[in-house]
């Protein structure tokens, strides 16, 4: 586990996000997906108060649960299922986080900003009533925005291990100002920024066999995007890093207990 390694499954994150938010893009809003109370058929079993999509969400988690999914210290549930046991064959799966820290997760965070901010900006009004296959492309955008965004545990180990002395201090004084200082590089970030908005560029354009396929196209508007590339942006700037960096600092915090 070196910087560089974790930068690499960043990078390659990514496109799994750029493409899981085309994937998105292609269904209309379908607001009653997530209105509470939404009633749906006979409501056998359901708990009031759940949309259709957080059903579907708490629902997939828990089967992706028996399978194993969260065996993985690399994968956070947005809901904590009691299902006690495991479909899957054990695995010894490598532990790189620190036990203490290793739970650190902004998933509500993740779930808040998804639903109330980005889909308005990546879907088109609309209700075409496809709401459970909506909601698999919602379910596909938060596991990948989650594990993006909570591979700031990783991230921060390796930095702690670069430079223990520093980090150590400024653990033990509790200043979470300076850990955000020491762990930012402003450089980084705007390669990252720059990168995924080109990637909503290459990925999510129309591809035809006439003429080159290119970036740097004048007739490539913003509008012939599946996603906007500056919504892409948008979502690294305001969100993708800025929580990654919170994660990084509590898991700083708990790295010492
Ligand atoms: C993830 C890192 O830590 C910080 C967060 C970044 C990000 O979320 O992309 C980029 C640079 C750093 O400010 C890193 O250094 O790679």
């Amino acid at each position: 586990l070196g910087l560089d390694t974790v930068r690499e499954f960043l990078t390659r994150e990514e496109d799994t996000i750029v493409f899981s938010l085309i994937e998105r893009a292609k269904h209309p809003l379908n607001l009653p997906a997530y209105q509470d109370h939404a009633c749906f058929g006979p409501s056998s079993g359901r708990r009031r108060n759940d949309s259709f999509a957080e059903l579907f969400v708490r629902e997939s988690e828990e089967i992706q649960a028996k399978a194993g999914r969260y065996q993985s210290q690399g994968e956070i549930p947005f809901f904590h299922s009691r299902v006690p046991f495991t479909l899957a064959p054990p695995y010894n799966f490598t532990i790189d986080l620190y036990p203490a820290a290793a739970s650190v997760n902004v998933n509500d965070a993740i779930w808040g900003f998804y639903f109330n901010e980005l889909l308005p900006l990546l879907a088109k009004n609309g209700d075409d009533g496809n709401y459970a296959v909506t909601a698999a492309s919602d379910l596909a955008c938060l596991q990948a925005l989650s594990r993006r965004i909570n591979y700031g545990r990783y991230v921060a180990e390796v930095k702690f291990r670069g430079d223990q002395q520093r980090y150590t201090a400024l653990i033990s004084s509790k200043d979470k100002d300076a850990l955000m200082t020491l762990l930012t590089s402003e450089t980084q970030e705007d390669v990252v920024k720059r990168r995924v908005e080109k990637k909503a560029m290459v990925f999510g354009q129309d591809v035809t066999l006439d003429g080159p396929t290119e970036t740097g196209d004048k007739n490539t508007s913003q509008s012939s995007f599946k996603v906007s590339p500056s919504v892409v942006y948008k979502l690294y700037d305001q969100w993708v890093i800025p929580l990654t960096k919170n994660v990084e600092v509590e898991y700083l915090l708990h790295r010492l207990d």
